[in-house]
């Protein structure tokens, strides 16, 4: 797993490799000659190089020193004369770069930049890096709305500028990247919020090669999934499984309005790899789910006027749900008073539980102030994942705004700190999916935008669920296995994609692409540990 960091422990960092014996100005040679090195792979024979009066234009300064030394032709552009450049190691290598083959040009009007822009190859954005905060100020404004405007191929110092590296946010306009070199680690506002729309290919440079040593001395905001990490999951079954061992599910789910979200929950929970899948339904849907899926048993439970469950359904639920290695709560059973008594039945047995989707509704109504407020409710030894998205996170916590990466993160470790337990684990879903759990925050792979689908929640459930029952026996850490479902998800999203078109694909599409799904991550995890070459098996 690779991790990332917010941008006060970037800072600590560089402190720690300070007194390491690396000095900040090395570490800043050492990335502007990264940034060289990977803009020269693009093969530019003219480099336009943008920069600040910070320390990311410092690194700027440093690749334009390197690239030109290798007979690159270079124009720096500049705010202010190097002498006059406030930060104390940008000016030092400012002044070195000036007296060196490079064209500068301090302050240039917009007409000059965009000629600039129009000779050259690639373009080097350094003109903001962590230091910039709040709106953009002049002539930054301009330059990058230039830029932009001449979309020229782009490489990134650290952030794209613009971008605020804390939270993704960006205020006015921000460089559009192809490619972003981040140093040390990642930030996290390069995922969070519009951080996504702006950086492109992102590449990490770590600089200090020591960095295994002292990258556990910080804190990580989030770490990386990679395909590698989820390797254990993607096994074969052993030879002499039975449909028990393979794990058992029982969806609690749909509703007269609803019953779709059962049949693509419980259809996907047995594609996941469940040997043996149930769904309790309030009894007037169950005979639509029966005929939707005739290898999966339906008993129906006792029902409200409405068609959702039932004051009498929390007993049948819960009378049921104790034989089963796992239980999915909550696709299209709609919020009502028997669905709120069936959720917080659940909560009280000692069975692996996903509440997703209305059983957080519910159980949100049933909170005051938000669920962190009365962690006794959910409180459990049993392992407990929640699947909310911001919006149904932001019920959860009371209301609290969840907008971006960062926010729902923050929301996610209210619920998980308050009830302080190793087995529980909020997903909180949006464009970057975070796992997160007491000790960790864990990023999985994310899918294409495809999966904004109505429905494909109920996938993600269903998965998750399946993958709980063939693996619970095995589990150390329950973000590693939350984390392998969700990146399956996302790989059905690029399957069902690169089948029926970007904005064709419709929830039910994921469902038969699990499998596929699972071949593409099982490949993908092969290669990365060197044991597949190319593009298959
Ligand atoms: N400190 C270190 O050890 C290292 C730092 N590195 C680089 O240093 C960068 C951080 O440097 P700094 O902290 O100097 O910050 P930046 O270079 O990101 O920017 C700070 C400058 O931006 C300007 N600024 C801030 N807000 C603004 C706004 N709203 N509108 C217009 N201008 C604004 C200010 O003039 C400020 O001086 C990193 O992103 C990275 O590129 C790398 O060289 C690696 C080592
Ligand atoms: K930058």
């Amino acid at each position: 797993m690779k991790p990332v960091l917010s941008t006060d422990e970037v800072v600590r960092l560089e402190d720690i490799i300070e007194k390491e014996g690396t000095s900040k100005a090395e570490l800043m040679e050492l990335a502007g000659e990264f940034v060289a090195q990977e803009v020269e792979r693009l093969k530019p024979r003219h480099v336009l190089i943008l920069t600040g009066f910070g320390n990311n234009g410092g690194d700027g300064w440093v690749a334009a020193d390197v690239l030109s030394q290798k007979g690159i032709s270079v124009d720096v552009v500049t705010p202010v004369e190097p002498d006059e450049i406030p930060a104390v190691l940008a000016r030092h290598v400012a002044r070195r770069t000036a007296a060196r083959d490079v064209s500068l040009y301090v302050g240039p009007s917009r007409d000059e930049l965009s000629a600039l822009l129009e000779k050259a190859d690639v373009v080097v954005d350094a003109i903001l890096g962590t230091g910039f905060h709040g709106s953009l100020r002049s002539p930054f404004s301009i330059w990058i709305r230039t830029v932009n405007d001449a979309s020229p191929v782009v490489v990134s110092v650290d952030v794209p500028s613009g971008l605020d590296a804390r939270t993704g946010h960006v205020e006015d306009d921000c460089i559009r990247a192809d490619r972003t070199v981040t140093m040390l680690a990642p930030k996290i506002g390069l995922y969070s919020g519009d951080g996504p729309e702006y950086v492109g290919e992102l590449v990490c440079g770590e600089l200090y090669e020591k960095m295994d040593e002292v990258i556990g001395d910080v804190e990580h905001a989030a770490e990386i999934v990679e395909p590698a990490d989820i390797v254990d999951y993607l096994q074969h079954l052993p030879a002499n499984v039975d449909k028990y061992s393979r794990g058992s599910v029982l969806v609690v789910a749909g509703s007269t309005q609803y019953p779709g979200a059962a049949i693509m929950a419980a259809k996907s929970a047995a594609r996941a790899g469940a040997g043996y899948v149930c769904v309790a339904a309030p009894e007037p849907c169950a005979n639509i789910i029966r005929l939707a899926l005739p290898s999966i048993p339906v008993v129906g439970i006792p029902y409200d006027s409405r068609g959702s469950f039932g004051a009498a359904a929390r007993s049948a639920v819960c009378d049921l749900a104790k034989k089963y290695s796992c239980v999915l709560c909550g696709p299209g059973m709609t919020v009502s008073a028997g669905g709120m008594d069936v959720a917080l039945g659940l909560l009280e047995l000692d069975v692996p539980l996903i509440l997703d989707a209305d059983a957080l509704n519910c159980l949100a109504k049933a909170s005051i102030g938000g669920i962190d407020q009365t962690p006794e409710m959910y409180r459990r030894e049993a392992p407990l994942i929640m699947t909310p998205h911001y919006r149904e996170l932001s019920r959860l916590v009371g209301g609290d705004e969840v907008s971006d990466l960062v926010s729902a993160i923050d929301a996610a470790q209210k619920i998980v700190w308050a009830a302080g337990s190793d087995n529980l684990v909020v997903v909180a879903k949006g464009p970057t999916t975070a796992v997160v759990g007491v000790e960790k925050v864990l990023l999985p792979m994310s899918g294409p935008a495809s999966l904004a689908t109505a429905g494909s929640g109920d996938v993600l459930a269903g998965i998750l669920a399946g993958s709980m029952a063939l693996w619970a026996d095995q589990v150390d850490i329950w973000e590693l296995l939350v984390s392998y479902a969700v990146a399956i998800h996302s790989y059905t999203g690029f399957a069902a994609a690169e089948e029926y078109g970007e904005k064709s694909v419709i929830a039910t599409d994921l469902i038969d692409l699990i499998g596929p799904a699972m071949h593409l991550a099982g490949d993908e995890a092969l290669r990365s540990l060197g044991l597949l070459d190319g593009e298959g098996a």
